[in-house]
């Protein structure tokens, strides 16, 4: 995937808390964001998995399927740890018996097989980060964002998860991680990318696996133009009305468990994530993708 010339502040006219961006990232590499407190890096993962969208430049090529753990994952969710993981593989594609199956095996991984059945409201902070790291891993998404996925893990957890990590490099994915833990997966990241001052992005070290063939701080894009529609699904509260404020361009369905599809123009996608984001009761934004221009209808208005 390529960054080009992105920029993201987070209103018109503030200041810029990333600004011309450019990084080429190929499939298979493992990346470690690094910067200090409020420099920008969980802005940039957002950007990354797709959750946020640039306010200047643009993103191409990012991946189809993607998981992303938050800093602050909304764990109040009315589901069961499993009836969650199972909601998720079937937003990803997988068949209910495989997203079930597939949950179940992520919950027994990470050693929080015995809250399957425990209301995500009821999980302690740790249990509730177990499941937060399982919903990004369901169907085996390309692009691996993690935001101190590893914070609140206890020690085997965060084992494994270094070991899935290793595993999905390995396989060919991309992985993106924020850790304060200067030790975490040391030695292993393909690029580290350091977030400086002025929302500057630099390549500041990388680690054996030739670096300079897998990034590279790109200059102009080749002219490609980005897709004119984005679908964002979202996640609200069973019964949840439409949230108020959305771009007027934007189509949406919401289906009685909390379950909301966006089709709307990428430019109004960035309004629209806010509305989503600020709304309260708050949205779980499930993914945002491009709108393929064939094969995907679009649904009425409701
Ligand atoms: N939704 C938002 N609205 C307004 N400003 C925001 C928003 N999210 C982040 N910011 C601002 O953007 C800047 C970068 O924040 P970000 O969370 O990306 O930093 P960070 O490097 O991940 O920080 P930390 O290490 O503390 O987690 C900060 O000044 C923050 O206040």
């Amino acid at each position: 995937m390529r960054l080009e010339r992105v920029g993201r502040r987070y209103r018109a006219g503030g200041p810029w808390v990333l600004r011309g961006v450019d990084l080429d990232v190929r499939a298979g590499t493992l990346v470690r964001v690094e910067g200090g407190n409020g420099s920008g890096k969980s802005t940039l993962l957002r950007l990354v998995a797709g959750i946020d969208a640039p306010s200047a430049g643009r993103i191409r090529g990012r991946p189809r399927t993607r998981g992303y753990v938050p800093e602050r994952f909304p764990a109040a969710l009315p589901l069961t740890a499993l009836g969650y993981l199972t909601h998720l593989g079937r937003v990803r594609g997988l068949g209910s018996r495989a997203a079930a199956r597939e949950g179940a095996c992520w919950l027994e991984r990470f050693g929080a097989q015995q809250y399957a059945a425990t209301s995500m409201r009821e999980l302690s902070k740790g249990s509730a980060q177990k499941v937060a790291v399982a919903q990004a891993l369901v169907g085996g998404p390309e692009l691996l964002v993690l935001d101190e996925a590893w914070t609140g893990l206890d020690q085997p957890a965060r084992e494994v998860l270094d070991s899935v990590v290793r595993e999905r490099v390995a396989e060919g994915g991309t992985v993106a991680f924020v850790d304060h833990d200067p030790a975490r997966l040391a030695g292993a990241p393909d690029v580290i990318v350091r977030v400086g001052t002025g929302g500057r992005v630099a390549v500041a070290g990388a680690g054996a696996a030739a670096p300079e063939a897998r990034v590279a701080v790109a200059g102009a894009g080749d002219g490609a133009r980005g897709p004119a529609m984005t679908r964002i699904e979202a996640l609200g509260a069973p019964g949840a009305g439409v949230p108020e404020g959305l771009p007027a361009s934007a189509r949406c369905t919401l289906a009685p468990d909390g379950e909301l599809l966006l089709t709307l123009p990428a430019a109004a996608s960035d309004t629209a994530l806010r509305v989503l984001l600020t709304a309260r009761p708050g949205w779980h934004i499930r993914s945002v993708r491009p709108l393929e221009p064939f094969g995907e209808r679009e649904r009425d208005r409701v």
